[in-house]
């Protein structure tokens, strides 16, 4: 399932926003072709006071801003710009992965057990930066994952509001779904509109299942700039602190202050305003406020090899247009297409179906939990628009942990992102039983081929970790509250206590929806 673009420029109706750092300009007439300001304030001095302030105006942000700001005064504060109009079309989203205006551009620091054949042993790390967050840059696969995800994080906490039943209504609560389907699963007047692979796409959707099929696989169909908060000495967070056009600036939060800036953005913060592990505090110069050990640590992320090419030689498909071609399919009419349908060549992510498998050995066949995703990509082979498909394998139940740390207390500094990739063995195993269909190379050439040429499938998770109180790592409760903080709440990808077995984008919505609806629950039960 794929959804449209610039989902936020519904959600952000009704949101004050302060865009701290912006040096993309964009035409204006272009902007309002694209991105409906027309409720947002978009404000260059905000007020002194707010109810809440929310950080980040990502998947989950821009959601849980839109919500709160029915009942209270919201400032949402963002540290990219307004998004660039060619954001909006699927087709240009790896053109966007490397332009700094638009991207943090991160990288992981040098690896041990991975990306032996890459440049100095790193990762690229690309995160969105602007109204929408890493959603302007994702590839639109919207897929929930697995009910026992959430059960698990249910588990984990011990609070039954995470499990998949309770959050169901939290997940139809944003969707406009536009397929065919059961009420019960989806819903059709949130703000986010689904739609299930168009025509041309469900032909390449069934070359995928007749591989399958071939291979073995059973067939199952499945759904789915910087600142610091200001804490006083009780520990009541009360606001926070942002530099904008080289000054400082602080607005008080009357109410609460949250973080939503995402898997690496959250921990940063906390970091810099002294929540997280003493020791490393002190190691990088700042002054321990609130010793929270799990803060950066926990670091997921879905750790992939991408094989192949295997690439379809049957004429009529090639003829098809499945991928984007530049020397073929820069063409006016293919514009005229995508502006008047939102189809044609110009509508292709690159992501084009989706599995999910289980290993045999792992707990996770026993319960009948995907531990593997299969990723169909489709990538132009030549001029001449043959198409290639290559799978990427993304080990779902990885046990290997990383970390993010900081590298100075400059808050302008990178992270040092150290996602620690197939430290544990089982994970390996999970990469080779990923492979074990491809008869033509052995497991050592797939070991070797997965460590040397690893890749990321963009899904950093975990950093602020949900969880008990009594675990010495969790560092948010099971209502998002920042242990040992009075008024300070994470709700993003960060909280994940467990990665979620697919793509992550519709788990980071459900977070922000659900974690609004715990907020205002609590307010209105305070009054
Ligand atoms: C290339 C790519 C492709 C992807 N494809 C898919 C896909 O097809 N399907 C899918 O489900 N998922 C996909 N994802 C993942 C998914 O989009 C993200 O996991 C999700 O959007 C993260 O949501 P979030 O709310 O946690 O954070 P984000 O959406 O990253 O939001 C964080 C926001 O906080 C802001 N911020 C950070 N620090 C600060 C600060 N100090 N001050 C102010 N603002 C700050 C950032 O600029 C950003 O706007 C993809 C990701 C990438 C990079």
């Amino acid at each position: 399932m794929y959804p449209l673009r610039l989902p936020f420029q519904s959600v952000m109706k009704g949101v004050i926003v302060l865009i701290l750092t912006t040096s993309y300009r964009l035409l204006p007439s272009m902007i309002s072709k694209y991105v409906t300001l027309d409720k947002m304030m978009v404000l260059n001095s905000p007020a002194k006071e707010y109810d809440f302030i929310v950080v980040g105006a990502g998947s989950a942000g821009a959601l849980l801003a839109n919500r709160l700001s029915k009942y209270y005064t919201v400032l949402l504060i963002e540290a990219g710009g307004t998004p660039f109009p060619l954001q909006s079309v699927p087709v240009f989203a790896p053109l966007m992965l490397d332009n700094k205006d638009l991207t943090w551009r991160y990288f992981t620091v040098p690896q041990k057990y991975s990306c032996l054949g890459l440049v100095n042993k790193t990762s690229y790390w690309p995160r969105g930066r602007g109204l929408g967050g890493t959603s302007l840059l994702n590839f639109l696969a919207w897929i929930r994952g697995h009910p026992r995800d959430y059960d698990n994080w249910a588990e984990i906490t011990g609070d039954k509001r995470w499990s998949y039943e309770s959050l169901l209504p939290y997940f139809k609560r944003t969707e406009n779904y536009l397929g065919k389907g059961s009420d019960r699963y989806h819903g059709h007047s949130g703000e986010i509109p689904i739609s299930t692979a168009r025509d041309r796409d469900k032909t390449l959707v069934n070359v995928f299942l007749e591989a399958a099929k071939e291979l073995d696989y059973p067939i199952t169909d499945l759904n789915a700039p910087l600142m610091k908060v200001l804490i006083d000495n009780q520990n009541n967070a009360y606001g926070v602190q942002y530099e904008h056009k080289g000054h400082l600036h602080k607005v008080r939060a009357l109410r609460e202050v949250i973080l939503s800036a995402g898997a690496i953005g959250s921990p940063m913060i906390l970091l810099h305003s002294g929540i997280g592990p003493s020791e490393h505090l002190q190691q990088v110069g700042i002054k321990p406020r609130v010793n929270l050990a799990g803060v950066g640590k926990n670091l997921l992320d879905h750790v992939s090899a991408l094989v192949g090419p295997f690439t379809i030689t049957n004429e009529s498909f090639s003829q098809q247009h499945f991928t984007f071609v530049p020397a073929r399919d820069s063409r006016p009419s293919n514009v005229i297409q995508y502006l008047a349908s939102g189809d044609g060549p110009l509508a292709q992510s690159g992501s084009m179906a989706s599995g999910f498998i289980l290993s045999n050995k792992s707990f996770y066949t026993a319960n009948q939990w995907p531990d593997i995703q299969l990723l169909l990509l489709g990538i132009p082979q030549d001029d001449e628009g043959l198409l290639t498909l290559s799978k990427a394998f993304n080990i779902d139940a990885a046990t290997s942990r990383g970390q993010i740390k900081l590298a100075s207390n400059n808050p302008f500094d990178p992270p040092l992102i150290d996602p620690n990739y197939y430290d544990h063995p089982d994970d390996m195993n999970l990469v080779l039983k990923g492979c074990e269909k491809l008869r033509f190379k052995s497991d050592e050439y797939w070991e070797c081929f997965a460590r040397h040429l690893t890749i990321t499938v963009f899904h950093p998770s975990g950093t602020c970790a949900m969880g008990k109180l009594t675990n010495p790592e969790t560092v948010v409760d099971s209502s998002l509250r920042v242990k040992g903080v009075r008024g300070l709440r994470v709700v993003d990808a960060s909280i994940m206590p467990q990665i979620v077995s697919s793509n992550i984008n519709p788990a980071c919505t459900v977070i922000g929806e659900r974690g609004a609806y715990i907020i205002l629950n609590e307010q209105f039960h305070n009054k």
